[in-house]
């Protein structure tokens, strides 16, 4: 018999992964200053964070067509670290400011412990998590201001910020994912994102579903890979970070004690 019907299979829902990256540990990071668009690099920590993030990646067999990044370095070589890991750094990777760090204005240089002792762990805290209210903004004439950078030099100057809340960072992470990156996902391309604390605080929201309180206690560790289980029209399903949960478990601690004024 040449023909041999096909077993008819159930239709299994297509799972999709989506993969993001904090950049691993940067210099202010390491100094505990407020950083926002400042672009610092990662600290020796940092790069050894990212390269772990890649072999990690790799040990547990992910791969990747498309990457997206931010404009600032540290994000950018947590990404170069972990496709040279990969053996993947060929791959195409899209830069866009829309995945930048939030802007904080003019807290950016500040260290986080001076910050509270100076006006309280509340207010340090309102500042860093509270879902609408801004730190203090740059002046339009501060050399901080990115309508004067390079990096923006063709962005037209009145969508640059001066100071973002999370709701202003969610404003322009969320359209970029949903109009660039979500398209290239439902095609089938199996994307990883290195991004920064609060432009994946924005991501992680808007895809769990969070409500404004819940967002506040949610600290993303530095160069921990975060795998998203989506289904094949692009909800999120499930999540989970790639390695030592405890270790992971610490450093969320850690990123949410650094407003502490110790
Ligand atoms: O300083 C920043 O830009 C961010 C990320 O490092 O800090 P925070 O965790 O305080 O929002």
């Amino acid at each position: 018999m040449l023909y041999k019907k096909p077993k008819v299979k159930r239709q299994e829902k297509v799972m999709k992964n989506l993969v993001l990256i904090r950049h691993g540990e940067s210099e202010w990071n390491l100094a505990n200053r407020f950083t926002g668009w400042t672009d610092v690099d990662l600290s020796e920590k940092g790069v050894k964070e990212a390269k772990n993030g890649g072999i990690q990646l790799k040990k547990d067999g992910f791969d990747f067509d498309i990457c997206y990044t931010s404009y600032l370095k540290r994000a950018i070589h947590t990404l170069n670290n972990v496709l040279f890991e990969m053996d993947r750094e060929w791959l195409p990777v899209v830069k866009s400011w829309k995945l930048n760090e939030r802007h904080y204005g003019a807290l950016q240089g500040l260290n986080k412990s001076e910050t509270s002792q100076k006006y309280g762990e509340d207010q340090v805290k309102i500042w860093r998590r509270s879902f609408d209210i801004q730190p203090p903004a740059l002046e339009e004439n501060d050399d901080r201001n990115p309508a004067l950078q390079e990096q923006y030099r063709g962005e037209d100057r009145s969508v640059l910020p001066l100071t973002e809340s999370l709701k202003d960072t969610i404003a322009r992470v969320i359209p970029y994912y949903e109009n660039v990156i979500l398209p290239e996902i439902l095609k089938g391309r199996r994307v990883l994102i290195a991004a920064h604390g609060n432009s994946l605080r924005a991501l992680i929201m808007y895809l769990d579903g969070l409500s404004e309180k819940e967002i506040i206690e949610v600290n993303v560790p530095t160069g921990i890979p975060l795998v998203y289980t989506l289904t094949d029209d692009g909800k999120a399903q499930g999540k989970r970070y790639l390695g030592n949960q405890e270790e992971i478990e610490a450093k969320m601690k850690a990123v949410a004690a650094q407003g502490k004024a110790k």
